[in-house]
């Protein structure tokens, strides 16, 4: 048998990305990356210019067609791959990225009587504009004794479906009422490749409250919150739900054309982009935490019995590797943070040094930000420039940082700002360790271990854990790719589960992050005061953070 291989698609925040994988040892023969042409759309409708309300972000569903389009078709050219050969396909993607779409499939906002609409679009996982309904959910089912809510760390996020579905009901009933289904994107993307419709338990578990013994929460719980949802479940949410690696279907005529791949080829159904992640670095088994790292980070961690943990994004069995229970915790914002530091608020000067070096604004400041030994600057932040997502659970929190004086420098804000991410992190893996969900390694993949040392250095001595890195720089297509073999099966020259695709195609770098005992002790202490600062402004001491929120709000309005 010829070689073979698989094409992973991750769908990201701003841009996506096609990877063409040899299935026999993982090696990434291409890659293409295509930025979205709209990007997110926060500020204004494509179109009408219409001005959108704070705390929206918006996609355009055919941004990841043009992904499609372009991306695979350019990683077929470059590695001279004969189509035949490419035997499975996967996607992944962020989530809970939702849209309304009609009978026929087609997202609302392609109609022309839809499309001036800001509710007919995608909402991006970081939309935030439901958090009303999601506070109003969490009272009711906390009133009612919902079981489902200790699954989900005690609170349902705003970025998650059921409070997205219901600020649409809310405030555009006519287009809930001419939504044929909610999709996540990422069933809505493999919709079009394989032409079945199927959702994934993934986003299901993870965002839409699914339980694979116990399925939806009950009408009552829905009539609770407003009698029109009360058979959302059985209607707007309908369809069957499938594991991880199920085959959805093999590419349609139309997606075979786009794509310059045959019709042959399996398409896995769909998948999250963090969740992706863990076969990619090669995690399938307890006890080894991965980190996604980017924009934002995603923690996850397999467990053998379904515990309890404070501000969890979740627990759903068979999540991320069938025949586990897959932890996810997170952290809304850590580059994020770093580059609203950097466009925002960097010193023109920075910019020219860093110009004249021949470096980025990151790069520069991560050299001069490398000088300090922790605890030097005498700055703690609190990281919750986009809330906090794990262990508070509230996108009403915001950033701050505490200590400055008329001498502090902008590498010492910087270095502040990463070390406030480790100590949120670090928060997230003791809450889990205090649950009895045991963390003994950490992994990390995603784009910010490729780009910052200290960043790394600083994760590793404030958790006191050894960091693996992800060899692959694209983790999240590559398990996307193994989950596309697994669909092809090994009768194809595929697997027959994710298990084995990890075990031959996964790897990890040589090198590690290791804790340096001097700074574990200065951490320590610095963590502790993370953590009283912590509480005090996000149990409910200190209400000023949302207090501001709200005279913002009117001020706004
Ligand atoms: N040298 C750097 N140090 C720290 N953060 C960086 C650096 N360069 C870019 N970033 C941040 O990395 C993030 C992008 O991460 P990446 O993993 O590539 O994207 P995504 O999360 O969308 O997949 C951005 O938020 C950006 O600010
Ligand atoms: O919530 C998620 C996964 O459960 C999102 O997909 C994630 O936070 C967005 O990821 P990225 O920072 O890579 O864009």
């Amino acid at each position: 048998m010829s070689k073979k291989y698989a094409i992973g698609i991750d769908y990201g925040t701003e841009s996506g990305r096609a990877v063409l994988v040899d299935l026999s040892n993982g090696a990434e023969i291409a890659d293409h990356v295509t930025p979205y042409p709209h990007g997110v759309i926060d500020e204004t409708l494509p179109g009408t210019g219409a001005k959108l309300e704070h705390d929206w972000a918006l996609q355009h569903p055919d941004d990841y067609l043009e992904v499609i389009r372009r991306s695979v078709p350019a990683v077929m050219k470059q590695s001279g791959v004969a189509p035949e050969d490419v035997i499975g396909l996967g996607i992944d993607f962020t989530a809970c990225t939702m849209l309304p779409v009609d009978e026929n499939g087609t997202p609302l906002c392609f109609l022309d009587e839809y499309k001036d609409h800001p509710h007919s679009w995608v909402k991006l996982w970081k939309h935030h504009a439901a958090q009303d309904e999601a506070d109003r959910l969490n009272e009711i089912a906390a009133q009612r004794g919902e079981k489902f809510l200790a699954r989900y760390g005690g609170k349902i996020s705003s970025e998650w479906m059921i409070a997205k579905v219901w600020q649409i009901l809310n405030e555009a009933p006519e287009l809930y009422d001419r939504a044929d289904l909610f999709m996540e994107a990422t069933d809505w993307v493999i919709s079009q490749l394989s032409g079945s419709f199927l959702r994934n338990s993934c986003t299901a578990g993870y965002k839409s409250i699914w339980h694979k013994q116990e399925g939806y929460p009950s009408k009552e719980f829905f009539k609770a919150l407003d009698p029109r949802l009360e058979q959302l479940t059985d209607t707007k949410l309908r369809g069957s739900i499938v594991p991880l690696g199920t085959k959805a279907g093999q590419l349609t005529p139309q997606m075979a054309e786009w794509t310059g791949l045959t019709t042959d080829t399996a398409v896995a159904v769909g998948n999250v982009d963090a969740h992706a992640a863990v076969p990619g670095v090669g995690v399938v088994e307890p006890g080894k935490l991965v980190m996604a790292m980017g924009t934002s980070i995603c923690h996850m961690l397999l467990g053998t019995e379904e515990k309890e943990v404070e501000g969890m994004c979740g627990v759903v069995e068979d999540g991320i590797i069938p025949g586990y229970l897959g932890y996810e915790a997170g952290q809304s914002a850590v580059g994020d943070i770093f580059a609203w530091y950097v466009e925002q608020a960097v010193p023109a000067y920075i910019e020219k040094e860093a110009e004249a070096a021949g470096v980025s604004v990151h790069e520069w400041l991560e050299k001069k930000a490398s000088a300090y030994k922790p605890g030097q600057s005498g700055l703690l932040a609190l990281d919750w420039w986009n809330g906090n997502r794990s262990v508070l659970v509230d996108t009403n929190l915001t950033g701050t940082i505490l200590g400055l004086t008329l001498l502090t420098k902008p590498e010492e804000i910087y270095r502040a700002l990463l070390e406030a991410t480790a100590f949120g992190t670090r928060k997230i893996i003791d809450a889990f360790q205090d649950n009895g969900v045991v963390v003994n390694e950490l992994y990390a993949c995603g784009g910010l271990p490729q780009k910052n040392r200290l960043l790394m250095q600083i994760y590793a001595d404030v958790t006191n854990k050894e960091i693996k890195i992800a060899d692959s720089k694209q983790t999240p297509a590559l398990g996307a790719a193994m989950f596309g073999a697994v669909a092809a099966g090994a009768e194809k020259g595929g697997y027959d589960s994710i298990v084995d695709a990890a075990r031959q195609m996964a790897r990890v770098r040589e090198e590690t992050f290791k804790p340096i005992p001097d700074n574990v002790k200065v951490y320590e202490q610095i963590y502790q005061e993370y953590c009283r600062l912590h509480d005090y402004y996000g149990r409910g001491e200190n209400d000023v953070m949302k207090r501001l929120k709200a005279i913002k709000e009117k001020a706004n309005a």
